[in-house]
């Protein structure tokens, strides 16, 4: 039976052949563009579907693939491992990971607002006669088909939710990066452009559970930072740059930079590590900030130290004192070559030029961006610097409290809630100023025989042995405080006493000249 089907079917099979061959070489192609043409609208009544084609490579820019086509790529990635008997496996994360999509001229279903579309993957073939210094690979190409009756809806938010969806799949699966600036030395502007950045994969585990710090506030920094990554219309309502500054301040070894690596991993960031002493110059600063990339957090580490602000802000009022240092300081670099121990050029970013990288025009590129500042002594800085609108949100992170040792010692300790230690050191905590990285250190066991107790134990001595400590200093302090009060004291005594006598002979002298002008007067008369 079934060799009778095959037997009709074969002659009918090599007949349409034969005549497509002949109609392929022997039509003239303005015809076959004319009959194409009355084909598709006689076959557009009786088929309601429409297509719509998305090429892995743009015309332009041939090595790069199309960034929609990556999205969508991305997207269809979710339902391709339900879905698709073949699918592709393309490395990505630096070949740390696979993500697998629909093979070629395999068909996917997708649903979206409760109307059905297709998507299949195909590819066309290369044209082999052409003669090309390299080898043309076959074009592939995503097809969506969907009904007629959907036009709009697609077009006007179903490609647009695919985009944004594959574009955010790709960020949330991407390998982050933790980047630091190059000395800006050497080479030509293409070279140094090149190398502008130089990124490790970024590995910090610190997290939001693993910091340390008050929860109330812990939780209003992560409101507002997840706010931040969602208002990208609202800034754009408001006619801001998408970007927000954070100024995180306190003693060392208070988990400043333990929270900007819980930022980045919280946002799925990357880092730019900013040093500024190795930027050259304004101009530098400003080719850096053009070379960062959106969702990343941009960071000027113990900010006081980087640039001598104050000093520059002071310079620029006084101009002619600055032409005369500067003339000093090159009579200096000049006697310094001559000795052979001149030193490496100072960085000559000046403080409008850092404000310009926060709030100038050029801020705005790129868009979604944390710029974080961290400073020991916030005192230090200039307000220009600092002013809300640059620095929106200001962060104190101070010596641990209570709360924070439960987080430090649930994590470290596994030590959930309470132990018969805690009262102790809450008390002990109340009266001590302590570093959550000192608590840390005196809580991590040192061997395989400490446990708990024994960790917590360490840190009560500890804690105790600062008080003592704090105890001793504040006496000796006090001390020296009455000691300086007694000369103060002392020296004003010796000072009235002075003036007094001063007054005296100054009254003597007084009397004695009025006396000999009254002589003088009397001998007169
Ligand atoms: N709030 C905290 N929560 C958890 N761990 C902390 C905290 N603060 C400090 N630590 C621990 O102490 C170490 C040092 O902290 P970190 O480097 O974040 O301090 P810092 O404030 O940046 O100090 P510096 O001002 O010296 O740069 C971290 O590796 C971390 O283990
Ligand atoms: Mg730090």
């Amino acid at each position: 039976m079934m060799q009778d089907v095959w037997t009709q079917l074969g002659p009918a099979i090599a007949a349409i052949m034969f005549s497509w061959t002949m109609y392929q070489n022997y039509f003239p192609r303005e015809l076959r563009g004319h009959i194409r043409r009355y084909t598709d609208k006689l076959v557009s009544y009786f088929y309601p579907y429409m297509h719509i084609i998305v090429h892995e490579h743009e015309s332009e820019g041939w090595f790069k693939r199309s960034k929609a086509y990556v999205a969508i790529e991305r997207y269809l990635s979710k339902n391709s491992c339900t879905q698709a008997k073949r699918l592709k496996a393309n490395t990505v994360k630096d070949g740390q990971s696979l993500v697998l999509t629909i093979d070629d001229h395999e068909e996917i279903t997708d649903e979206y607002k409760g109307e059905k579309v297709w998507w299949i993957s195909s590819q066309q073939a290369a044209n082999r006669q052409t003669i090309a210094l390299w080898k043309e690979d076959d074009k592939r190409y995503f097809k969506l088909k969907f009904h007629r009756k959907n036009r709009e809806l697609i077009t006007d938010s179903y490609l647009k939710y695919v985009l944004d969806e594959g574009k955010a799949i790709s960020v949330r699966e991407r390998q982050r990066k933790l980047y630091t600036n190059n000395k800006g030395e050497g080479g030509g502007y293409r070279y140094r452009r090149w190398r502008m950045w130089t990124g490790v994969v970024f590995e910090h585990p610190s997290t939001f559970d693993t910091l340390a710090m008050d929860p109330n506030k812990k939780q209003e920094i992560m409101d507002d930072l997840q706010t931040f990554s969602k208002s990208k219309d609202y800034y754009a309502k408001i006619g801001k740059a998408w970007k927000r500054g954070y100024l995180l301040y306190g003693p060392p070894g208070t988990g400043k930079s333990s929270m900007i690596a819980a930022m980045a991993n919280f946002l799925q960031y990357d880092v730019y590590d900013l040093e500024l002493t190795s930027v050259k110059d304004n101009t530098e600063l400003r080719k850096l900030l053009i070379d960062t990339t959106s969702k990343s957090i941009i960071v000027i580490e113990d900010i006081d130290c980087s640039l001598d602000l104050t000093g520059q802000r002071e310079k620029n009022k006084k101009k002619d004192e600055e032409d005369n240092k500067e003339k000093d300081e090159k009579d200096d670099i000049k006697e310094k070559i001559k000795r052979g121990e001149a030193k490496e050029k100072q960085s000559e970013v000046t403080l409008s030029g850092l404000l310009n990288f926060i709030d100038g025009l050029w801020s705005a590129i790129g868009g979604e961006r944390l710029i974080v500042f961290t400073t020991n002594y916030v005192e230090k800085l200039d307000p220009a610097l600092i002013r809300r609108g640059r620095m929106d949100k200001h962060i104190v992170l101070s010596y641990c409290c209570f709360e924070s040792f439960k987080v430090l010692a649930h994590n470290y300790l596994d030590v959930v809630d309470s132990h018969v230690h805690f009262r102790e050191i809450r008390r002990l905590l109340g009266e001590v100023s302590m570093t959550p990285a000192d608590i840390a250190e005196n809580l991590m066991p040192k061997s395989s025989k400490e446990n708990a107790d024994t960790c917590l134990e360490r840190l009560i001595k500890a804690l105790e042995t600062a008080k003592e400590e704090a105890k001793l200093k504040a006496e000796k302090e006090e001390k020296e405080r009455a000691k300086a009060e007694k000369e103060e004291k002392k020296k004003e005594l010796t000072a009235t006493e002075e003036a007094k006598n001063a007054d005296g002979v100054n009254e003597k002298d007084k009397s004695e000249s009025n006396g000999a002008k009254e002589n003088g007067d009397v001998s007169k008369g």
